[in-house]
């Protein structure tokens, strides 16, 4: 049976065609991935399906019956469900408030079927902006799981969950097609396609690449999505596509004295404990260190302390010899400390202004003129020339940030940090987040030669495969504390890790 069927699909934002004539047909009992580059058209697509975007053409059915959903209403009253790749719980509100707005009968029963069947269960009484991301992802799915739906969408809904959290999501997804109703899954990971997919389609540019593709290998795939065979991307992507060989960096030598110095950093939880706890941490010229860690140990803070974004109660952040504990973003801009916040959305940029304005946010002073006048058209060409170089799929640097993919505004973000000058010390949080396969080889490329020009560069992901490729060493954020530093080519480094990771003792 045929859940949902699509034909000739277009949505066009002035010149942009974000989809153009797109077929798809997605069975009853399957889960079907849709991939392709960032800006191919795969959110566009969720959300003609979930109702919150009107369609310039083209039409669906759902089961049989004609589908035009004109609003998310009508679409979750058709059984369709969707988790959007940006939050939609209200921060304010506990999670068991939050559910309570759906207003489903016996919520009580649902829930507990849900974590019986599926194995999520989430923390009612908790506040839901006190939630780690991948916790406030699981909330996303139990909502959308509530309703019972004959369709769930998922739009890149694994980038914020570790690798338990992933296979129980992907488990689900597998029970939902076996119970007979059916999945679509946006996701860059091919390594989670080839686990869970039945068939697969490809979007490139907005049309359809490739569509009911059982060959779900990566070399099958990539070519599709990224217009250009594999073979000449870096062996590195494996760890971040979640593909089963893990590459190592080689060791190298790291002789200089550190730049960037964490001592005896302490944040405390409002509640009473330690969100950071004792945490130092050296970091040298050309090295670069991963974060491991399951999400909510700490990883958050230590971007924060180092952003500004937040004081410690105690210890300090050195960068070469200067004290920057207290000081103001712009004066870590001014001495060369880059950080990319893992929520690029509400963090890393300002949605509702343009793309050179967001790409030289902090230092719009080099484009002041006579202190006052913003010199637009230089920054505008700046941009476009950034917007290039960077690979951004973007109408223009005047378009707002709103209008990028989710992936291109992680490239701005990442684009505006790397391009400091001086680069003393580069802190990413979840560099690769939601990049396609190509923009990740191309990320962790100047991740390298940012490294290799002398930053000191910290890296936190939830990814240890990228972090085993990527770092010199790799220390393990747990419980608010960091471990030693292993050796990422150091034999059974990847173990160790995956151990400390849980709370074991190395
Ligand atoms: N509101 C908008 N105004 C103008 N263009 C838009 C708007 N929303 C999306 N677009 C454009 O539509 C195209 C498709 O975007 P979409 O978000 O569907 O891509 P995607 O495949 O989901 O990418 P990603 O993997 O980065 O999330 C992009 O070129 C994007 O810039």
């Amino acid at each position: 049976m045929i859940a949902l069927e699509i034909a000739g699909l277009s949505k066009t934002y002035g010149s942009v065609r974000a989809l153009d004539g797109v077929d798809l047909t997605v069975e009853a009992g399957t889960v079907h991935c849709v991939l392709g580059e960032n800006g191919a058209g795969k959110s566009t697509l969720c959300h003609a399906v979930g109702g919150s975007l009107t369609p310039s053409a083209g039409s669906m059915s759902l089961f049989g019956t004609r589908y035009a959903p004109r609003r998310p209403k009508e679409a979750i009253a058709a059984g369709v469900a969707m988790v959007h790749q940006h939050f939609s719980l209200v921060s304010t509100l506990t999670v068991a408030e939050n559910l309570r707005l759906l207003r489903v009968g016996g919520l009580a029963a649902r829930l507990e079927r849900l974590a019986d069947r599926y194995g999520l269960a989430v923390p009612l009484d908790e506040t839901v902006g006190d939630l780690p991301l991948g916790v406030r992802q699981r909330v996303e799915i139990v909502k959308a799981l509530l309703r019972e739906p004959r369709l769930l969408v998922l739009d890149e809904p694994t980038g914020v969950l570790g690798p338990a959290e992933v296979d129980a999501l992907l488990t689900t997804c597998r029970r939902i097609a076996d119970d007979g109703g059916a999945v679509v899954l946006v996701t860059h990971k091919l390594g989670e396609v080839a686990r869970v997919a039945d068939v697969a389609t490809v979007l490139r540019g907005g049309k359809v690449a490739g569509s009911g593709l059982t060959d779900l290998s990566a070399d099958n795939l990539i070519p599709l999505m990224i217009g250009r065979p594999a073979d000449d991307l870096a062996p590195v992507l494996a760890g971040t596509l979640g593909l089963s060989e893990v590459v190592v960096r080689d060791e190298r030598a790291i002789d200089q004295a550190p730049v960037l110095s964490l001592r005896d950093i302490s944040v405390t939880r409002p509640g009473g404990g330690y969100l950071l706890e004792n945490v130092d941490l050296d970091i040298a010229p050309g090295e670069i260190v991963g974060v491991a860690g399951v999400e909510g140990n700490g990883q958050t803070e230590l971007i924060h302390v180092l952003s500004g974004a937040l004081v410690p109660d105690a210890g300090t952040v050195e960068l070469a010899g200067e004290d920057l504990t207290r000081a103001t973003p712009a004066r870590r801009t001014a001495a060369g400390l880059g950080v990319v916040p893992e929520d690029r959305h509400h963090e890393g940029c300002v949605p509702e202004l343009d793309v050179a304005t967001n790409l030289y946010l902090g230092r719009l002073g080099e484009y002041r003129r006579f202190h006052v006048l913003l010199d637009k058209k230089a920054m505008r060409s700046a941009a476009t020339a950034v917007i290039e170089k960077h690979g951004i799929s973007a109408p223009g640097p005047a378009a707002p940030m709103s209008a990028l993919s989710g992936g291109n505004q992680q490239k701005v973000v990442l684009a505006r940090e790397l391009a400091l000058d001086p680069l003393v010390c580069l802190a990413a949080a979840q560099p690769t987040r939601g990049l396609d396969v190509g923009a990740v080889d191309a990320v962790l490329g100047r991740i390298r030669a940012a490294a290799a020009a002398g930053a000191a560069v910290l890296v936190v992901s939830s990814e240890l495969g990228e972090l085993l490729a990527l770092c010199d060493r790799v220390v393990v954020a747990y419980r608010g504390k960091l471990s030693e530093a292993i050796v990422a080519a150091a034999p059974g480094a990847h173990d160790k890790i995956a151990h400390l990771m849980i709370g074991a003792t190395a």
